[in-house]
């Protein structure tokens, strides 16, 4: 049960003054993005946090304001002009001067009753806002604020400045915003006593009241106190909730998975290499995992290329010798059938006997896979999302592999561990995550890392080039395809969008056909999924040897004799991606090479990246650049579900707190793993402040 403490605050952001559905709609997109979801609730608005101030403190005169820009005057109201009746579209002027010169007060949206009070002809009042300059003329459109010179102190002198969005005014948001701050209700405090005096943290209501009052710009600094209380509190929700995950599927009993090593020594007689050291490693930390009675709870994090699937194939052999089942979830249909097809193959050799399950199989073939599921007569089961739906039962899951690829966050983690039936969980995940993320995102999970690729790797040659080139480069592609390569051609969007100058997959296909004739596949995200097995293997076997196609290959996808990837408008993608890309070329022996192909003039931030292409190929390396560039938000946010994106944290500024708020959530849980002593209810308060509700839920008393 929500404690009534937060009454006021999940109260709908509605019934505010001056707030109705659709200022509250516009007001949503401002708030979380995980919370979108549900309607905006007064708790919502003083989480959103000004980004920089107006300092109105430097008072001037007319003459003083050489440039445009925000200042603060005072003045001695002259005449009014209003509007002509009847036509309202004209503006309403109202002259003002000073000892230096004169400025055209102007307002619109016709006769206003209040203009005639705040500005009485012949008062005195300060006047503060953007000051604008027009053949020598001063004018002034509807200043921020007008006050009587008596009543000067009633003019804010550090004014906060908050994102705003398309219909949604400064002034609204504002009002919204002090309303719900007089509403904050007086929390119990949740934070450890003596590490709040350490990090020297003001209490929760202290630090909302002077972000949105600042007194002086250095309050409203990332780096400043009052954010960093906000941001470690943000940080210590999230670590405490992947800490109740990690408490509550520890407590389900697991159950040790020891086998004979019959599958897994038969799977590696059968392989036509030897697995990599770092594989070695994994494998043997997961295997040692799953012969525990604990749970398993464990992140595989590995470069492009460095061959997770084959380690995924050798614990889930494990699975099945010790008796049970075990199921593959990739993020894509594509991507769930390559894993399939690898599975089975390598599979047969030892008679694992692999199913598929994705969204698209209906009918009578689903209903087969779902029996025989339950029969247990398919030890492997590979899929999409569909795999952990309801109606699909396993017969006796002993392992869920999760191969997600930053679209499987928490809140699906949670859902699995609900399910009550304990498998051991592994979590793949291809890019390389700084250290911070990891933490952030997969703080209840102990980590194994692929560091090393497959001998005989060449590296990638990387080049960038302008699309003025391109029927150079296409010279060249076919040159390439004469000699047996193949070549993947990678799109951005779809379809030409309106107003977005891209050249789609579409039309490089049609104009690529011209060259390569049948030689050419294409691949994207519309097609229907037949078309796009039937591109792939096209591709795979060697008809096709040209693929074009959007971002769809960007995850996962394996064709290892493939030598050349094209990326158009390179400056688009950001890095994550971008490598992601690129390590779709070099998985096999021969040399490899990556065009990057951009339409300048390039901003600063794409030189930079596309630089940091060309330099390294270190995925580790490239995601550190990325965090710098983007932030951790992108990196982890934009593209998935349910992540933990943070709203008031920058891991940039607040990433030492990371450590510590794990370390804190750990310990509170040890000390009161039912969160019920003063603290523990404390905690809870502050998990649901933060929106992680399902968290609480995983308590006994939640
Ligand atoms: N030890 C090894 N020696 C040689 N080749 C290997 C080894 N392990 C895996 N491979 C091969 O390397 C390629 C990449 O493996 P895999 O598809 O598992 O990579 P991955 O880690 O999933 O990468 P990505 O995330 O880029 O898809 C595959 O063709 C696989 O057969």
């Amino acid at each position: 049960m929500r404690p009534s403490a937060l009454d006021p605050l999940f109260a709908p952001a509605t019934s505010l003054d001056g707030i109705g559905d659709k200022i509250a709609g516009l007001i949503s997109r401002l708030v979380p993005a995980d919370l979108t979801n549900r309607p905006v609730r007064v708790g919502d608005l003083p989480f959103i946090l000004p980004h920089s101030v107006i300092d109105r403190s430097r008072r001037i005169r007319i003459a003083e304001a050489t440039e445009s820009g925000i200042v603060t005057l005072t003045l001695t109201v002259g005449a009014h002009y209003p509007p002509p009746r009847g036509k309202n579209n004209l503006p309403y002027r109202v002259m003002a001067f000073d000892e230096t010169g004169e400025i055209a007060l102007t307002f619109f949206h016709g006769r206003q009753v209040w203009l005639e009070k705040a500005l009485g002809e012949g008062s005195r009042v300060l006047v503060s806002g953007r000051i604008e300059w027009f053949n020598g003329r001063a004018s002034m459109v509807h200043p921020d604020h007008i006050v009587a010179e008596a009543e000067a102190e009633k003019l804010p002198v550090i004014e906060p400045v908050y994102p705003l969005t398309a219909g949604l005014s400064a002034k609204v948001l504002r009002k919204g915003i002090a309303q719900a701050l007089n509403r904050f209700p007086k929390l119990p405090e949740w934070q450890d006593a003596a590490l709040q005096q350490r990090m020297e943290l003001p209490p929760i209501g202290t630090a909302l009241q002077r972000i949105h009052a600042p007194v002086s710009p250095a309050e409203l600094s990332p780096e400043g106190a009052p954010w960093r209380r906000l941001a470690y509190d943000e940080l210590l929700a999230g670590q405490l909730s992947l800490a109740l995950v990690r408490q509550k599927s520890r407590r389900l009993d697991g159950r040790p998975l020891l086998g004979d090593g019959r599958l897994v020594q038969g799977l590696l007689n059968a392989l036509p290499y030897r697995l990599t050291g770092s594989q070695e490693t994994a494998l043997a930390e997961i295997h040692a995992d799953m012969a525990e009675g604990e749970r398993m709870l464990r992140l595989l994090q590995g470069d492009v290329g460095s061959g997770k699937t084959v380690v995924a194939l050798m614990a889930m052999a494990r699975a099945v010798e010790a008796g049970g089942q075990a199921a593959l979830m990739a993020p894509t249909e594509i991507l769930a059938r390559q894993h399939h097809a690898t599975i089975a193959r390598l599979g047969e050799a030892v008679g694992l006997r692999v199913g598929l399950l994705t969204g698209r199989d209906k009918g009578r073939d689903r209903q087969k896979v779902l029996d025989e599921l339950s029969a247990g007569e398919i030890d492997i089961l590979v899929g999409t999302h569909a795999l952990f739906q309801e109606g699909v039962n396993f017969s006796d899951l002993a392992l869920a592999i999760i191969d997600e690829q930053h679209r499987f966050g928490v809140h699906q983690r949670l859902a699995i561990t609900s399910k009550g039936n304990a498998p051991d969980m592994l979590v793949m995940t291809a890019t390389p995550i700084p250290r911070t993320l990891v933490l952030s995102a997969f703080g209840d999970m102990d980590v194994s890392r692929l560091t090393e690729k497959p001998a005989g790797r060449q590296p990638i040659k990387t080049v960038t080039m302008p699309m003025e080139r391109l029927s150079e480069l296409v010279g060249r592609m076919r040159d390439a395809v004469a000699d047996g390569q193949k070549v993947y051609w990678i799109c951005p969007l779809v379809e030409e969008s309106e107003n977005i100058d891209v050249t789609s997959a579409e039309d490089r296909y049609e104009s690529l056909r011209q060259v390569f004739a049948d030689q050419v596949a294409l691949v994207h995200g519309r097609m229907s999924g037949r078309d796009k097995d039937a591109a792939m293997s096209a591709f795979k076997n060697g008809e096709a040897r040209v693929l074009v196609g959007t971002t769809v290959v960007e995850v996962g996808v394996d064709v290892p004799d493939a030598t050349i990837i094209v990326i158009e408008h390179a400056e688009r993608f950001g890095l994550a991606q971008l490598h992601q890309l690129r390590g779709r070329v070099g998985r096999g022996e021969k040399a490899s090479s990556c065009v990057l192909l951009y339409k300048g003039p390039l901003g600063e931030v794409a030189t930079r990246r596309l630089a940091v292409m060309r330099e390294t190929e270190d995925g580790f390396v490239i995601a550190e650049e990325d965090l710098k560039l983007r932030g951790e938000g992108d990196l982890l946010g934009t593209r998935q579900s349910g992540s933990p994106g943070f709203h008031i944290a920058r891991l940039e500024f607040h990433g030492d707190l990371l450590a510590v708020a794990r370390d804190d959530a750990r310990l509170a849980l040890t000390r009161d793993p039912e969160l019920q002593s003063d603290r523990g209810e404390a905690l809870r308060v502050l998990l649901y402040l933060f929106g992680r509700d399902d968290a609480v839920r995983l308590l006994r008393a939640g």
